[in-house]
């Protein structure tokens, strides 16, 4: 057994809204490269869980450790660069800009400029400009959206869009990349594409992933470990073989879907 730190860890996790508990001694854990599912009904706690890792809602009780520091305290920003990237359960793209520039966005923490510089345009500005639009731009390839480099993010098909917001997330390099409901409102095209998206995101990028979706086909096709919410506690952890079987969430959650 390796003694190292999981990239991410949380410790008897909570967080109360006036009487309720929206999560309640959450204890969890993803290491490198891993693709973690959070499954559960609605209102279970799962897009809380994801304010609570990205620094948007402060912990009322436990504790969250990434590589073994505690970031309860951090903000969403400083969450950002400590390499946690996510995504929305409703598309939040700059839909007046291009595709180009909604990736843009996602690369300006690693490419900053003088105040003066950018003011001036100096030969400095445009070089980094330059590279920043290269960089855009592969990132695009990866999703085969450059051809939409130039269209307005509100004219791309939705399941384009959805796409999109993962490369900007993506933009920001990071370790963890946090996909809230990434199949909502696609049509079965769009998410079989999308689960091939996300698994060439985790090999290309070597990011851990971890996914609320309640699209259990493709939560049982790509996950390797899923943790089920219920009430703000966590009913069970397991392999997709073991989740499907799962009396308990069989007879809680899953029905005939699994
Ligand atoms: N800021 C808040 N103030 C008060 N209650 C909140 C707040 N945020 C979340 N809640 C409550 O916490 C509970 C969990 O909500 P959450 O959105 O995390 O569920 P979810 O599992 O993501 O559901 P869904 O699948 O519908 O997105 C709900 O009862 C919700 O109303």
């Amino acid at each position: 057994m390796s003694s190292r730190k999981p990239l991410l860890q949380t410790k008897g996790l909570g967080i109360q809204f006036g009487g309720l508990k929206a999560v309640d001694e959450f204890n969890f854990s993803i290491d490198n490269n891993q693709l973690f599912g959070l499954i559960g009904p609605n209102g279970a706690g799962k897009t809380t869980i994801f304010n609570l890792l990205t620094g948007v809602y402060t912990p009322t009780s436990g504790q969250i450790l990434l590589d073994g520091k505690t970031i309860n305290h951090s903000s969403p920003t400083q969450i950002t660069q400590m390499g946690v990237a996510r995504t929305f359960q409703n598309i939040r793209l700059f839909k007046d800009m291009t595709v180009l520039d909604n990736v843009k966005v996602g690369l300006h923490h690693s490419h900053q400029y003088s105040l003066l510089a950018s003011i001036l345009h100096t030969p400095s500005y445009f070089k980094g400009e330059m590279a920043m639009d290269e960089e855009a731009r592969s990132l695009l390839r990866v999703f085969d959206l450059e051809k939409f480099a130039n269209v307005k993010a509100c004219n791309l098909p939705y399941g384009k869009q959805r796409q999109l917001e993962i490369a900007r997330a993506l933009a920001t390099s990071p370790r963890l990349l946090l996909l809230d409901e990434p199949a909502a409102g696609m049509n079965p095209t769009e998410t079989a594409e999308l689960m091939e998206t996300i698994k060439v995101v985790r090999e290309k990028f070597s990011v851990a992933i971890l996914l609320i979706e309640h699209d259990m086909k493709l939560v049982m096709g790509i996950c390797e470990k899923i943790c089920v919410l219920n009430f703000g506690t966590v009913l069970a952890f397991g392999t997709p073989d073991e989740i499907k079987n799962n009396p308990d969430v069989i007879a809680a959650y899953l029905g005939n879907d699994a």
